[in-house]
């Protein structure tokens, strides 16, 4: 049995990881986490899984490596910057892992890996992501990190086409490594993306919807599962365990 923590077990994604833990056979609820509670109560858990808030992950971080646990995280807010700050943690503590997974959808990560392969056959790439409300921030880490990845994948290419010289702020989304990023919040969402690029006469729309938090849990009980043995110490992205590298 896999011995797992939750932190923000009382949120949307946390609640929804604890039964999910509860559920499989091979995993074993140690305990969850949420605010004011103290994080001695997942001593003893093999791995903890992070959903709390971007301005939280990364003590709880600090906190976990320290204590030799190895950490699913799905709590967005991971820029470069703060990968690296991960990495020097981890070249501390030897033997422990952290995998980081923008989106654990199986489905968010193949539209993620179909964007690569499509950007280099396009002029123009934007994202469009959709959520609830209650987000806290934007863009998500989703759409962060495909636009990270969709301006890798198109390289040394021309820049988009974009004549626009006059602009109310924040009309043409947020440019994310050269990539315009919209992010819409609407009540009723949960969440939502499409890529949608274009050429002469062309376009190719890819689009992700997740209709439920249950959606992520095959994801979760995934990198719960392989964590210890991964690789690397540092995972970015669920691509590596679905054999999408
Ligand atoms: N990678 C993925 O597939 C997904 C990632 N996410 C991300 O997960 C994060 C959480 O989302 P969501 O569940 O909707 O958010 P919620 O606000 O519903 O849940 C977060 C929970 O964590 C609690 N919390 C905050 N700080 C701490 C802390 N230091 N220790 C323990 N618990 C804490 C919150 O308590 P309180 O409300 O009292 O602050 C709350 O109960 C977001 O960053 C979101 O973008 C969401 C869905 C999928
Ligand atoms: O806050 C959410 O809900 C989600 N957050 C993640 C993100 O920021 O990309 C994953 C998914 O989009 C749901």
């Amino acid at each position: 049995m896999i011995k797992v923590g939750v932190f923000g077990a009382k949120g949307r994604m946390g609640s929804e990881v604890v039964k999910a833990v509860e559920a499989a056979e091979d995993t074993e609820l140690v305990a969850g986490v949420d605010t004011g509670d103290d994080r001695d109560r997942v001593r003893g858990a093999d791995v903890v899984v992070d959903f709390t808030h971007p301005d939280e992950v990364v003590g709880n971080l600090h906190w976990l490596v320290a204590n030799g646990i190895h950490a699913v995280v799905g709590t967005s807010g991971f820029d470069e910057e703060r990968m690296a700050g991960v990495r020097d943690l981890l070249a501390e503590h030897p033997g422990v892992n952290v995998l980081i997974a923008p989106n654990f959808g199986i489905a968010a990560v193949l539209m993620m890996h179909f964007a690569v392969k499509a950007a280099p056959y396009f002029d123009s790439a934007e994202i469009v992501e959709l959520h609830h409300p209650n987000k806290a921030d934007a863009p998500s880490g989703t759409a962060h990190r495909t636009a990270e990845l969709v301006a890798g994948a198109r390289g040394e290419a021309e820049p988009m086409p974009d004549a626009t010289t006059s602009e109310v702020p924040g009309a043409r989304g947020a440019d994310v490594s050269g990539v315009r990023v919209h992010a819409l919040r609407v009540a009723g969402l949960i969440a939502h993306q499409e890529v949608i690029f274009g050429t002469h006469g062309e376009t190719l729309k890819i689009r992700h919807d997740s209709m439920s938090r249950e959606s992520f849990m095959p994801g979760v009980l995934l990198g719960v599962r392989r964590v210890s043995q991964l690789p690397e110490q540092l995972t970015l992205g669920l691509e590596p365990l679905l054999g999408l590298d």
